[in-house]
């Protein structure tokens, strides 16, 4: 079912924890919210399920209208249908998996054989189905997780909210599970609205992330996207993109390169951007995309700068090096083997004007939510 968020602000006295947010969810949609501690997921999160009231806005799910500020509509938590994943798995001990289960259907005084056949299905979905009679005191952090994701689904949710779900757990079992909520998620059809502050994780998971800073939506994209695109350079950071650096964008010539000034202790840059931007920016350089030499390439290079490599780690796949050149510390990775480059080695880095990216600063793009 659809979710549409319109406009919607959270008020702590005078702390502004969202600020007239808008976002639509479509039906069968995963977006993950993304951002660092404190930006407003949960908030915006709590308003979805009914557990906050916003000071501003309209939140409806599918045709019915929960929230609406203006016209004093909002409906309870107990009536919205939504269902919520935590973080802590809040499974009673004494109770078998089955009981927990079926706990929320007990409640709403669901026949007996109705709720057995509710709750196996649900097992089954989140791969218990042969744990329903074990005591949930013996089951696994993982398995927790799982009884509490099957919890959720009984109620058959028209929306599924995840709170930051698998921060308890250790990373193996983060990465299986984050596996196997998005393939429930998938096989289920269902709505879902994933808070994280995992950039990893969001991008594994979502159909689209919204980074979010400061209560509002910077960007909303498919993980691809965002990757490929950052619109600046807080997303770019926050995807943990290396080689940022701050600087001044000189007018395009006309070859369509421009030089990027960092300081006086460090030579410009030469960017070609698609769209130029001038005056204060962040230029972002991908690590695959610098190239190491050990000789100076004889080419005339706009961007080569001689350095000395101050680590490295072999990965399998690539290898990873830290140079020091030209007053940068420069994260580089190179997937050729054989490179046999070792700590405090004198190299040459060099880097097209094209693989370049130039991005606004911080704070001088409209958020994302923010009218046009
Ligand atoms: N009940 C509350 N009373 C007062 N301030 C609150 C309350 N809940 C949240 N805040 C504040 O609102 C802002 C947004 O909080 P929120 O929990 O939505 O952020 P978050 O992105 O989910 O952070 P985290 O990742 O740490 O959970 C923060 O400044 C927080 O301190």
């Amino acid at each position: 079912m659809h979710v549409n968020v319109d406009n919607v602000s959270v008020q702590y006295g005078d702390n502004v924890a969202v600020r007239g947010l808008s976002l639509e969810i479509a039906s069968g949609e995963m977006v993950v919210l993304l951002g660092p501690s404190g930006c407003g997921k949960t908030s915006t999160m709590r308003s979805i399920v009914g557990l906050e009231t916003p000071s501003s806005g309209t939140i409806t799910i599918g045709d019915r209208v929960m929230f609406d500020k203006a016209k004093h509509i909002d409906v309870p938590a107990n009536r919205r249908n939504v269902g919520m994943v935590f973080q802590s798995y809040a499974i009673w001990p004494h109770m078998t998996v089955a009981q927990n289960v079926g706990f929320p259907l007990r409640m709403r005084k669901v026949p007996k054989a109705e709720s057995a056949r509710r709750v196996a299905d649900a097992l089954e979905l989140v791969g218990l189905a042969d744990f329903g009679s074990r005591g949930a005191s013996l089951l696994s952090g993982g398995q927790m997780q799982r009884v509490a994701l099957a919890r959720a689904l009984v109620m058959r949710p028209d929306v599924l909210l995840f709170d930051e779900p698998l921060s308890n757990l250790d990373a193996k079992l983060r990465e299986q599970l984050r596996d196997e909520i998005r393939d429930v998620q998938q096989r289920a059809g269902l709505t879902a609205v994933y808070v994280t502050h995992d950039q990893g994780e969001a991008l594994a998971l979502a159909d689209r992330v919204a980074v979010m800073r400061d209560g509002v939506i910077v960007q909303l994209d498919t993980p691809e996207r965002l990757y490929e695109a950052p619109r600046n350079s807080f997303v770019a950071d926050f995807l943990g993109m290396s080689n940022i650096f701050h600087g001044r964008a000189a007018a395009p010539a006309p070859d369509g390169t421009q030089s990027i000034s960092l300081d006086d202790r460090r030579p410009d840059v030469i960017a070609k951007a698609a769209a130029p931007l001038s005056g204060s920016v962040s230029l972002c350089v991908r690590p695959e995309r610098l190239r190491l030499h050990r000789r100076r390439p004889d080419v005339a290079h706009p961007n080569v700068w001689s350095g000395t490599v101050t680590s490295l780690g072999f990965f399998g796949t690539h290898t990873r090096y830290r140079v020091r050149a030209a007053g940068m510390d420069l994260d580089v990775v190179t997937f050729a083997p054989g490179a046999d480059l070792r700590r405090g080695d004198q190299v040459h880095v060099a880097v097209e004007p094209c693989d370049v990216e130039v991005l606004p600063e911080v704070g001088t793009v409209a958020a994302e939510t923010e009218p046009a």
